[in-house]
């Protein structure tokens, strides 16, 4: 039950008392950011000259799988507790039939393994979708203009436990196809993989906020059509409660709703409604937005805190940012 406020009248009350010095803002905050709130998104590349800075997301860089190892040793160094990998592959090699996205030797199943190695200690966060292997940068087959929901179910399993093998501490089905959390939570059990957790992109919207995260992954140019029949319509809020209580109930171990910044009231809803851990994406065109703004000197750099600590005001434990290692510096600076 809500508590109701009370307030005496003016001027029992003066609400300006407890913002007066830093002191006693700080003692009547109600919600910090800390290091611990967050997850850091590094995109990995196994094309040749294929490192370097993303135009889309200033600041943000295609990592070499030496670079992935270096940024996981960073993460440790800052006490950042996960990273997320996404594949940035050969599009050479991405085929109808996503082969190569169960392959143990694919660059996602590289990473983990580079990243296990220097720092075994760091969560690792896959994310299991076929687009960063299909020829037409869909999440799921497309079978005569159709993305087929069941026959990709089966093979996100195959990804998956791909991912487990090669090290994976977290799994991120990020695909939005029926079904997928309860294949994945039994194949895993199936396997003897008790322990591995699944963050489930629960409420994923269709949006167009993820633009830069598709530069960065090289599916911009080869999307055919939109992901609308399986990302969910921005217009909708009771469907995210469902979507959220069924990958639970098929045994999601966490949740997350993405885009971030202007999904805020579907945040603050999912954790009230279901008390479970809650995630949000501050996906790619929010960074892109913000760190755009902040170069062009349209905005101050606080905004970047700002907008990370309203996710914990909003009800998130945590938050997927690109942001990450630059807070985690700010936060250690700050004490
Ligand atoms: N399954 C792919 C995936 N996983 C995470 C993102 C977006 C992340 C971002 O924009 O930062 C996407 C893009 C999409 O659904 O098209």
């Amino acid at each position: 039950m809500p508590s109701t406020p009370i307030v005496a009248p003016f001027p029992a009350a003066r609400l300006r008392r407890l913002r007066r010095t830093p002191g006693l803002r700080a003692l009547t905050a109600e919600h910090r950011l800390s290091v611990e709130n967050l997850i850091w998104p590094i995109f990995v590349t196994e094309v040749a000259g294929g490192e370097g800075e993303v135009p889309s997301m200033p600041g943000v860089e295609r990592l070499t799988l030496d670079g992935a190892k270096r940024a996981a040793e960073r993460a440790m160094e800052l006490g950042i507790p996960a990273v997320c990998i996404f594949p940035h592959s050969d599009p050479d090699l991405k085929t109808e039939d996503c082969e190569r996205a169960w392959d143990p030797d694919n660059i996602g199943n590289r990473a983990i393994r580079a990243i296990k190695q220097v720092a075994p200690e760091l969560a690792v966060m896959t994310d299991i979708a076929l687009d960063p292997y299909n020829i037409n940068g869909h999440d799921g087959f497309v079978r005569d203009g159709i993305i087929v929901n069941d026959e990709t179910v089966a093979a996100l399993v195959r990804m998956a436990l791909a991912q487990v093998d090669a090290g994976a501490d977290i799994l991120g089905p990020s695909d939005m196809m029926d079904g997928r959390i309860a294949a994945l939570r039994s194949a895993l059990e199936g396997a003897g993989h008790k322990d591995v957790a699944i963050l489930s992109y629960a409420a994923k919207y269709a949006s167009g906020f993820y633009g830069p995260f598709r530069d960065a992954v090289g599916a911009s140019g080869r999307l055919v059509g939109d992901k609308k029949t399986y990302q969910m319509n921005p217009a909708n809020r009771e469907e995210a409660l469902r979507c959220v209580a069924r990958d639970l109930a098929e045994g999601a171990d966490m949740v997350m709703v993405k885009p971030g910044m202007p999904y805020l009231d579907i945040c603050r809803e999912v954790k009230d409604r279901f008390a479970a851990p809650t995630y949000a994406y501050q996906v790619s065109g929010e960074y892109a937005m913000i760190e755009g703004a902040i170069r062009n000197g349209w905005l101050g750099r606080e905004v970047m805190l700002e907008s990370l600590l309203c996710f914990r005001r909003a009800g998130c434990d945590g938050v997927l940012t690109y942001f990450a290692p630059t807070v985690a510096e700010l936060l250690a600076r700050e004490g």
